[in-house]
């Protein structure tokens, strides 16, 4: 059976990132995508101009309305604004009771606009996090949920991994984007294991929605996978290709997208 995948996020009307990204991802890897919108977002490749976020009852409204009649399989969480929504997406948690549930927790975009009130992440961190099966943060998010400065060496990301995972997420992807080097590394930690994935560092500016991608390929996976660790490698070799696929590509002048081929017929 094809599972049924929802995405609650932000828009991206260039295509790269938010609901769109997550939509073609979940596509991508062999899932029917639905998706709740929690901000509408004038985006492209350079940057956000202005945000309108939606009221946190009409996000309710949405989850409801979608939940009391679809079977949902797993859920990616990215854009949330603000406290409310953040409040209105754990009140259906709590209801619903998702499978799977996976939180890219989107704080600042690539241009270095913010997609989250700083005063919000405290909400998200306390009340949202530990009731998420995988939490998919960048470096400077885990510094900012830590209350940390951001690390700078591959070296130390297992240990901030395990920091993370002491807030309550059952598992987390601690993803290298943000460092240099020939390697993108991300740290996988859980269920008292840790790994490191690795991958070659593509070159390329089309790195608008990586997070998006990974984090929506992870959700479409796990209710074909057995384990989080499967989920996990496969997404993020899905998310290589697309990064080495995007130069066929010619979409805006700053960040372009990534290619979400279809891998799986
Ligand atoms: N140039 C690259 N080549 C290969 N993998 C990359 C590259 N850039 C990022 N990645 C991978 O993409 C994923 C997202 O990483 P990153 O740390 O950039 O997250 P992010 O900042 O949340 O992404 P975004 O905000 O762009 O959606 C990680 O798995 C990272 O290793
Ligand atoms: C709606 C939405 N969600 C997430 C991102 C982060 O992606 P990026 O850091 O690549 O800009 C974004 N730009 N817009």
């Amino acid at each position: 059976m094809i599972p049924n995948v929802l995405s609650v996020a932000g828009t991206d009307p260039s295509g790269g990132a938010g609901i769109q990204a997550d939509l073609k991802a979940f596509s991508a890897n062999g899932a029917y995508g639905m998706s709740v919108i929690t901000a509408l977002v004038a985006q492209t490749t350079t940057g956000v101009t202005a945000v309108r976020e939606v009221a946190p009852e009409f996000v309710t409204a949405q989850l409801d309305t979608l939940l009391d009649d679809v079977r949902v399989d797993a859920v990616k969480i990215g854009m949330l604004a603000n406290a409310g929504i953040i409040r209105a997406v754990v009140a259906a948690i709590d209801r619903y009771a998702p499978r799977h549930v996976v939180l890219d927790p989107v704080m600042v975009a690539k241009s270095g606009d913010r997609l989250l009130a700083p005063e919000a992440v405290a909400v998200l961190r306390d009340e949202l996090l530990p009731r998420v099966d995988l939490i998919t943060p960048n470096l400077p998010e885990a510094a900012d949920l830590l209350g940390e400065p951001e690390t700078t060496s591959a070296d130390d990301m297992p240990a901030v991994a395990e920091r993370l995972a002491a807030l309550g997420a059952k598992q987390v992807l601690l993803k290298g984007g943000h460092l240099d080097g020939e390697s993108s590394v991300d740290v996988l930690h859980g269920g008292g294991a840790t790994e490191f994935l690795t991958s070659p560092r593509v070159a390329t500016t089309n790195d608008h929605g990586t997070g998006c991608t990974l984090s929506a390929a992870i959700a479409a996976l796990r209710p074909q996978r057995p384990d989080w660790p499967s989920a996990v490698r496969e997404a993020k070799q899905y998310l290589t290709t697309a990064l080495r696929e995007s130069h066929r590509l010619d979409v805006g002048h700053g960040h372009g997208p990534v290619h979400h081929f279809h891998q799986w017929w």
